[in-house]
């Protein structure tokens, strides 16, 4: 644990809610981190984990505090980690000029353009380091043949490319209200030609829509969940009916929940979290 900072620590539905500082190496900065270790975690068996990707403007404490995660990651046995969105700290021209580009706006890719590319490594940020610094910190608890992830908007896009980009990485994946096809999306346009330049061949490579029709891992169900009441998947901005097209079209399963009414907030979230963490725990757990 040497490398890690305690932030803060919360007892919650038995376990602990804590969040640890560290020093990133991909990003170049200090990075906060949150991990929920539920009530198994003192016990000698270890725990599956599920890695949650929040969405544009979050830290690592909205989901902590908003989604009420913490009920049924002790329920289950599973511990639950929360990178940040950006990197932090570090002053790149134009990174707090908008909140869908810049600091909370990582969209967990790897950027390739000057001069994001010194810092905005979200993408390796939590597929490598991340990944391998909670294996390694909490090797007492953690099952390193267990591990999920899920996230929101710019995090469903996260959770979505990191599974697709990785096969076997993730066990199982799940998406609220993600970011399914960014290249046909303002959001996504904006992120990867900021990011990785104008050639847009390269922007397939983190778009789930298009990285699904190459899978080719190990069979893999993908859960997304989309309140129909969302303004962002009304103007477009989500496209998850393109994500289950293209599923479709190379027989990868897919489930999409459209939810009446519901909207684009953590209300949506809170809802139907329990949904997605029985969701994981079946896979996890097999
Ligand atoms: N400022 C925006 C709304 C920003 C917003 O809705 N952010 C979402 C994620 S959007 C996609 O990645 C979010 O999770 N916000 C944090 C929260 O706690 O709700 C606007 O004005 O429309």
């Amino acid at each position: 644990m040497e490398k890690l900072q305690l932030v803060s620590s919360n007892k919650s539905f038995g376990g602990y809610q804590k969040v640890y500082s560290h020093e990133s190496s991909e990003l170049k900065c200090k990075m906060n981190f949150s991990i929920y270790l539920p009530p198994q975690a003192e016990g000698d068996v270890k725990l599956p984990v599920i890695f949650y990707l929040s969405g544009l403007t979050c830290t690592e404490q909205n989901f902590i505090t908003k989604s009420g995660f913490q009920r049924y990651a002790a329920e289950h046995g599973i511990i639950v980690v929360g990178p940040d969105t950006s990197p932090r700290g570090v002053k790149v021209p134009g990174d707090d000029e908008s909140w869908d580009f810049g600091v909370s706006a990582g969209f967990y890719v790897d950027a390739t353009k000057d001069p994001w590319s010194t810092n905005y490594r979200m993408g390796s940020y939590v597929n490598s380091e991340l990944y391998e610094l909670i294996q390694t910190a909490f090797s007492n608890v953690v099952d390193p043949d267990k591990i999920g992830i899920m996230g929101h908007s710019m995090g469903g896009h996260g959770a979505l490319v990191s599974t697709l980009r990785n096969p076997g990485l993730y066990k199982s994946v799940s998406a609220f209200a993600p970011i399914c096809n960014p290249i046909q999306g303002p959001w996504g346009q904006k992120a990867l030609s900021g990011y990785l330049g104008e050639d847009k061949s390269k922007w397939a490579d983190w778009d789930a829509t298009e990285l699904v029709k190459k899978y080719n891992g190990p069979p893999l169900t993908l859960l997304l969940d989309q309140g129909a009441g969302d303004k962002f998947y009304i103007e477009k901005q989500l496209l998850p009916e393109n994500l289950v097209e293209a599923c479709r079209s190379v027989g990868v399963p897919v489930i999409l929940n459209l939810r009446e009414d519901y909207d684009h907030s953590y209300y949506h979230i809170s809802t139907f979290i329990g949904e997605h963490f029985d969701f994981h725990a079946k896979i996890l757990k097999s």
